[in-house]
Formats: C-alpha cells, sequence, structure tokens
C-alpha cells in the first residue's frame, strides 16, 4: 500500500517559487490500480519522480505499507527505493545488453550472488512471457516486449508498489492491451499496489480500479471506475467514456446521447424505454462495459417523440441520464515526453 499525504512540491524560491504539486492526498492500496490523468504541465512527472523518491518532496510524505520513506536521510533512501518499482515510457533499455542482463541490472547494483541473480531472472523472464527471447538484444524487441522487459526490471527487487509512468505511450492498441493485461495479473499474483500515470483515457478504462484527476498541482477529483462512470457530474467520469461514432438518425428522429446513470441498469432498457414511447427506439452506437461487475456506457439512441421531457422520463426510469448532444469529450490530458533514461539511471544510481 502507498499514501501520499499532503505531498507537496515547490520549485525555486522567494518570488521565483512555483507550486508544482500542492497538498496530493492519495492512497493506493495493495492490490488496486490508479490511475492518474492529467493535462500537461499538471504535475504528473514531478508526481511520479516524488513517489520514486527521485525528487524530494517539499514538504508532505510518501508513505509504503506504513514507513515514511520520504523524510529518510539519503544514505537510507537508496534501500528504501526499492520498495518501489518504475516502468517508464519505451522502457529505457540498454542497447548492448540482452534482455536477461536488462533484467539482472537492479540486482547487479545490489550485488547479489551471479546463481541468485539467474533464478531470479529466469522467473521473471518466464513471467513475462518472454523466455523464448532471453538472449535477445532490445533492438531486436517489438514494443510490447521492450515494455515487458522493463516491467520485469521494475519487478526485479520484489517491490510492493509499481509505478507505471506512460509505460504504455506510444504503444499501438493491441499491444497496450496486453501489456495492460500484464499489469493486472501481476497486480494480482504479487499484491502490488500500482500508480499508472498517463494521459491514455481508453487505457485507464482498461487497467484502473480506480482514477484521479490532477490539474494545477492538485488532484480535482478521484474515485472508483464505477462510481466516475456513473455520475453525470464527474467530468473524469465523462472524459472516461469512448468516444462514439453513431450512425446517422432516421429520418424524422433525434439522436438522444444516453448515459448510465446508476448501478443498476437492466439489460434490455432499450426495449423498456421502446416500450414506455410507444415507439421503436433505434441504437445507433452504443459502448458498454462491465467495470466491478456493473455495466456502465454510453449509447446514442434515435427517438422520434418530439417531447423531451417524456423521453428523459422513460431513460431516467431505468437509470440513464439523456440529452440531445453536442457533449462532447473533454480534453483533459495531453501526452508528456520524459527523458525517462535518465531518470530510470539515477534511480539506480
Ligand atoms: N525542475 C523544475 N523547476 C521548475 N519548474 C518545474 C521543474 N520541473 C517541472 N516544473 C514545472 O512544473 C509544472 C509541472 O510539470 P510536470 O512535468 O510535472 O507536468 P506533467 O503533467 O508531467 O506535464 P507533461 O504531461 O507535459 O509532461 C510545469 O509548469 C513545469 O514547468
Amino acid at each position: 500500500m502507498i499514501s501520499l499525504h499532503q505531498l507537496t512540491k515547490v520549485y525555486g524560491q522567494g518570488p521565483d517559487a512555483v507550486t508544482v504539486l500542492d497538498k496530493l492526498d492519495i492512497e493506493v492500496q495493495a492490490g488496486e490500480i490508479l490511475a492518474v490523468v492529467g493535462p500537461s504541465g499538471a504535475g504528473k512527472s514531478t508526481l511520479a519522480q516524488c513517489i520514486n523518491l527521485l525528487e524530494r518532496p517539499t514538504s508532505g510524505q510518501v508513505i509504503v505499507n506504513g514507513e515514511e520513506l520520504s523524510g529518510l536521510p539519503e544514505s537510507k533512501l537508496r534501500v528504501a527505493r526499492r520498495r518501489i518499482g518504475t516502468v517508464f515510457q519505451s522502457a529505457s533499455l540498454l542497447s548492448r545488453k540482452t534482455v536477461a542482463e536488462n533484467i539482472a541490472l537492479p540486482l547487479e547494483y545490489l550485488g547479489v550472488t551471479k546463481a541468485e541473480t539467474n533464478s531470479r531472472v529466469n522467473e521473471l523472464i518466464e513471467r513475462v512471457g518472454l523466455s523464448h527471447r532471453a538472449n535477445h538484444y532490445p533492438f531486436e524487441l517489438s514494443g510490447g516486449q521492450r515494455q515487458r522487459v522493463g516491467i520485469a526490471r521494475a519487478l526485479a527487487l520484489r517491490p510492493s508498489v509499481l509505478l507505471s509512468d506512460e509505460a504504455t505511450s506510444g504503444l499501438d492498441p493491441e499491444t497496450t492491451r496486453s501489456v495492460v493485461q500484464l499489469l493486472r495479473e501481476l497486480r494480482d499474483d504479487l499484491n502490488l499496489a500500482v500508480v499508472f500515470i498517463t494521459h491514455e483515457m481508453d487505457t485507464v478504462l482498461q487497467v484502473a480500479d480506480s482514477a484521479a484527476r490532477l490539474d494545477h498541482g492538485r488532484i480535482i477529483e478521484q474515485g472508483r471506475l464505477v462510481d466516475l462512470l456513473t455520475n453525470h457530474e464527474s467530468a473524469l467520469g465523462r472524459a472516461l467514456q469512448p468516444n462514439l461514432n453513431p450512425s446517422a438518425p432516421l429520418p424524422g428522429t433525434r439522436s438522444w446521447v444516453v448515459t448510465y446513470d446508476s448501478r443498476d441498469v437492466p439489460a434490455d432498457w432499450l426495449q423498456r424505454v421502446s416500450s414506455e414511447l410507444g415507439e421503436p427506439a433505434a441504437l445507433l452506437a452504443a459502448t458498454i462495459q462491465s467495470i466491478d461487475g456493473v455495466s456502465t456506457g454510453n449509447a446514442t439512441v434515435g427517438v422520434s417523440n418530439e417531447n423531451d421531457a417524456i423521453v428523459k422520463d422513460a431513460f431516467a426510469r431505468h437509470g440513464l441520464r439523456a440529452s440531445l448532444p453536442n457533449v462532447s469529450r473533454e480534453s483533459i490530458s495531453i501526452s508528456s515526453v520524459q527523458n525517462s533514461a535518465q531518470k530510470e539511471a539515477a534511480l539506480w544510481a
């Protein structure tokens, strides 16, 4: 479990002081994946660096399994960092070292015996599905395979917290899905608390149990994914809904945007709404996912009834919220480009 308590980071001093992180409170339980999203400049990279203690917070605490790491003297910080494994964007592998040698690096820095290192590396390579690539070099791997090596290396020292810093950015959707699947499996197998920093909202839906929105160094909103997705007042929930590309409505009908507004929407809601309106409601687009066993999603539905109040009521009776467009997905996150190789090297120094 990792807790950030009133975490604050100020760069500069006096009139030049800039508060980049402002009293953040975040808690991620063992076995939970928290996604942190936010626009460019929100403080995501700074947060990542404070979590893995590459940067010292100006005030506040980073607490892992009840022990405050942020206040430790420099001499103890190296050891403390082992509790937190970090996977960076593009994995930042050493190009002249093989897969096995890259994964062995943290163990070698620690002075682990060769026999122990080999055994741990083999175990990790197998766990991330790369046994057939153990002696290959990074340039011989796909982007997804490189990230798997990065994940294996982050886990080499058996951390209880895994920090994923834009680890799936730049991967194609299928590769992202497989990396995300691996993270979820590892979260379950190793009971990891995972902090997943990303600008990819679709990936949040695939990977996270909960999400937090960072803006101007503050957590603006956070919650369980299912709560965010069924709360129409949640900007983060709206941003997390996948974009739809609906078919054109039939002549004489209007397109309504419908979102799940409660946890107990019946599976046959379209049929029920149709019968209440006395006309077949046409499904023009829909995306529905099950999060924690609860259906959430949004749909575009064509309806000919011209009485807005009647249409809204018909949907509302089944836990759905209907509105006429334009509800566009809020753009709250933008790619971040980070010098991950430098940061990663500093982790082991
Ligand atoms: N070393 C530093 N000194 C002064 N200001 C800094 C420093 N590092 C970051 N900042 C400032 O802190 C703010 C947050 O930066 P940060 O890189 O953490 O945001 P981010 O959310 O990761 O953005 P992006 O997604 O574009 O990478 C920015 O205004 C940035 O200019």
